[in-house]
């Protein structure tokens, strides 16, 4: 990456700066190649924060199918996260997971898992878990909340045999054929999965991100304290793929003792560490076993660390700087929050890193863990809040100890409840995954980059004022 025009003394955020379009030999948007190559599954360079209002395994599963990763919260307890990490493990790699429902749960239950739009639907089952059929969720829209599934399904939805699914093209061209906008996908009588069009459109444009047996991957978190070595030790036995040791200040000796006792297993899977800002905190963590570093103080949505503490630095001069120290050691750096746009994806890849994390953006989606509310103007939202913030501290040490919980609830900081929207033309963190992807790999192509180092090398990147970030956007309505 070089700067167009001079480089300059202070430092910088996504909103700062502008990619400027280079002479380009990559003539499709199709011929870039997304992978981070970072020593993870990762297909795409998109991963979702541990964050517990944003990745549970329905969202990890769903990412894994088009090559991202999912990294669940450390504040699961360790049961659960492994049970979740079997769950990702079990997940249809071909087909979509289903949402279910029992027969007798009604429409406004569906509604909690899922908006009445085209592309969407539930499953409904017995109460012995047997398929009875499946309701695409447009009919949702126009039937009484209180009306049951089980009545619903007398003019069952038409299946897709999976023995016709012969390659990723054939999914959309029966959908097609059989005019149909979802479908339960049945191997001898049996559901294994659903599927759109819109699904069947991105199995033949993503790659799925895969462990060596061919199942989805999914990355889980650890924090700092505690048994690490035995969190870790767990996490792996349960098939966990990459490993990430995640506090606030990553470049502190609590996070270098954890990264050396879990390097010291030889669980040869890749760890990240973090959150850190400076070149200084890569060396010390590369030197204590880090192979990714995660990046970025203060940029998250939910996170009032820059108010409170005035700690932290703007993500795009952080990104560049550490992916600079990281590329000279061999290990690499994910860009941890912040992101709004595509465009900060495009800008965080530019500046260096592999990947890209996001968090709050991701949260007000199907399938983020919990359901679906309406605001009073009918607005859907799921509910998001930080990690360090008085909600989260009450739930990870409320079980525990009284006086750990008053003594930490005096340090929460962040955001405790944001209601996060979901975009009605894009309410599956698909829909995200396919805005964020496309955008991506127009900016590579306008730098003339047919992959995410040739992007690195080619970008040319300007700064702006605030009026010209503004022209950038949008407007909605005429001046
Ligand atoms: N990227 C970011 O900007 C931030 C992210 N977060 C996220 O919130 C979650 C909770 O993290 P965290 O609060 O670190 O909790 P952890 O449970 O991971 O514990 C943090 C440990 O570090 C010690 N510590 C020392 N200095 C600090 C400091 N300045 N801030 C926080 N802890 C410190 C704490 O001790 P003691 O309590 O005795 O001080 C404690 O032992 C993580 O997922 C983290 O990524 C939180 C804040 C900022
Ligand atoms: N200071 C805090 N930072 C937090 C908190 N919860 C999460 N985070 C960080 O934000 C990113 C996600 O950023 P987003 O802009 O995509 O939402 C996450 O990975 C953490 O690093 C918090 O409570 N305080
Ligand atoms: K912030």
């Amino acid at each position: 990456m070089e700067f167009y025009g001079s480089e300059p003394a202070f430092d910088l955020t996504y909103s700062d700066v502008f990619l400027v379009p280079s002479r380009s030999e990559v003539t499709s948007r199709l011929d870039v190649s997304l992978a981070p190559k970072d020593g993870t599954p990762a297909q795409i360079p998109l991963v979702s924060a541990n964050m517990n209002s944003v990745t549970g395994p329905r969202l990890a599963a769903t990412l894994a199918r088009r090559g991202g990763l999912g990294v669940l919260p450390q504040d699961m307890p360790l049961q659960e996260l492994d049970a979740a990490i079997r769950w990702v493990k079990d997940q249809p790699v071909e087909y979509d997971t289903p949402l279910e429902l029992a027969a007798d749960a009604t429409v406004a239950d569906a509604l909690t898992l899922t908006p009445a739009l085209t592309g969407h639907g539930i499953v409904v089952r017995s109460g012995s878990g047997e398929y009875l059929g499946c309701l695409p969720a447009t009919v949702l829209g126009s039937t009484p909340p209180d009306a049951r599934l089980g009545d619903l399904l007398h003019g069952q939805l038409t299946s897709i045999d999976a023995e016709d699914v012969t390659t990723a093209r054939s999914a959309f061209d029966l959908l097609v054929a059989a005019d149909l906008d979802f479908a339960p996908v049945l191997r001898h009588g049996v559901l294994v999965g659903t599927l759109s069009r819109t699904s069947g459109l991105r199995a033949t444009l993503y790659r799925p991100a895969v462990d060596a047996a061919g199942r989805l991957s999914v990355a889980a978190a650890i924090g700092i304290n505690g048994d690490v070595a035995a969190k870790a030790r767990a996490l792996a036995a349960a098939g966990v793929d990459v490993l990430v040791l995640d506090t606030a200040h990553g470049h502190q000796e609590g996070m270098l003792t954890a990264l050396a006792t879990v390097k010291s297993l030889g669980l040869k899977i890749p760890l990240v560490a973090g959150n850190i800002v400076t070149p200084t905190g890569v060396a010390d963590l590369v030197s204590a076993g880090a192979d990714i570093l995660k990046v970025g103080v203060g940029p998250g949505a939910m996170c009032t660390t820059r108010m409170m503490t005035a700690v932290g630095r703007p993500q795009f001069s952080a990104v560049l700087e550490t992916s600079e120290a990281a590329r000279d050691l061999g290990v690499h750096v994910w860009a941890d929050g912040g992101v709004r746009y595509p465009r900060d994806v495009a800008l965080a890849l530019a500046a260096g890193a592999s990947s890209v994390m996001i968090g709050s953006w991701f949260a007000g989606t199907i399938e983020a863990p919990g359901t679906l509310k309406s605001d009073a103007t009918g607005r859907l939202f799921k509910e998001s809040w930080g990690m360090a913030s008085t909600k989260a501290v009450q739930e990870r040490f409320g079980r525990l100890d009284p006086y750990e919980l008053a003594r930490k609830t005096l340090f929460a900081e962040g955001i405790s409840s944001s209601k996060i929207y979901l975009d009605p033309g894009r309410p599956s963190v698909e829909d995200l995954l396919d805005m964020i992807t496309s955008g991506v790999r127009s900016s590579f192509t306008y730098a003339g980059a047919s992959d995410l180092a040739e992007f690195r090398d080619r970008a040319r990147v300007g700064l702006q004022s605030a009026a010209g970030y503004d022209e950038g956007k949008a407007l909605p309505v005429s001046w």
